[in-house]
């Protein structure tokens, strides 16, 4: 499940940076808070289950987001967004580490760590409640689901199409996002998340926490994913771009 030579020009220099990093020294061991139950929970408060980006910059974006990201995080977390997601990668998002670090320790909810992670070592930079791997860029999925499992991390397995999200839930994934954006050309269709939530046999889907990604900017298009199945909503530019709070609250008010 590697296909990194189909990506856009923008995505191979994301792979060439982060084929580069290296990685921790020793294995981390983290306490996790809970991802599912942190959206359940949202969704029992009568929340719209978000889990909101701290995002400062992307390939797609105009100009870098520079105020304290702390702030932002705290901000969302009042906006009720029931998790976060920190960018750490740094040279295409403006995210680091030590921003994850600080923001985990700022807020209650769940943290999910949202880079390019390749290898096992990569894990080891810096503790989160959730690690992501992307099944399109990880050569063995199954094996870095475990050692990921085994650091105690809870793990978020990247999906576009249909045999992707078979792959992760055959590696043991238990928490899917589907991404609308399209890594090969980096274009953004609402519609990847229908067909691709669709297709999972409804065995699968039970045992699954579903996550709709990106490109998601307004209300219509939150209660479109959620009446396609999503169990939580990942956003970053809608929110990023403006004021925090007022961004995350128009998206999580059911
Ligand atoms: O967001 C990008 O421009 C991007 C470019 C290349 C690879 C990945 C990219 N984004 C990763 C993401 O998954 C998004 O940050 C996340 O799903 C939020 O998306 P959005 O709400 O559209 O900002």
């Amino acid at each position: 499940m590697n296909t990194r030579e189909e990506v856009a020009p923008a995505v191979q220099s994301i792979l060439e940076a982060a084929e580069g990093r290296t990685g921790g020294d020793q294995p981390l061991s983290v306490t996790p808070r809970s991802l599912p139950d942190a959206l359940a929970a949202a969704e029992t408060d009568g929340r719209v289950p978000l889990i909101a980006e701290v995002k400062p910059t992307s390939p797609t974006t105009d100009g870098e987001r520079t105020d304290d990201p702390v702030e932002l995080a705290e901000a969302m977390v009042d906006g009720g967004a029931a998790a976060l997601s920190v960018l750490t990668e740094p040279e295409h998002f403006g995210g680091a580490p030590e921003t994850l670090e600080a923001v985990r320790e700022a807020v209650d909810v769940p943290v999910l760590r949202k880079d390019f992670i390749l290898r096992e070592a990569q894990l080891d930079v810096v503790e989160a409640d959730v690690a992501l791997l992307i099944a399109r860029f990880v050569d063995d999925l199954e094996e870095l689901l475990a050692a990921a499992r085994d650091r105690g991390f809870q793990v978020l397995v990247e999906a576009h199409t249909p045999e992707e999200v078979e792959a992760a839930i055959d590696a043991g994934a238990t928490i899917v996002g589907v991404n609308n954006r399209d890594l090969g050309r980096l274009d953004v269709d609402l519609g990847t998340f229908e067909r691709v939530a669709d297709s999972i046999p409804a065995t699968a889907r039970e045992s699954v926490t579903l996550i709709a990604e990106s490109g998601i900017t307004s209300r219509d298009d939150a209660s479109r994913m959620r009446a396609a199945g999503a169990d939580g909503l990942l956003v970053g530019s809608a929110i990023m771009d403006g004021d925090v709070r007022t961004n995350t609250e128009r998206l999580t008010d059911v």
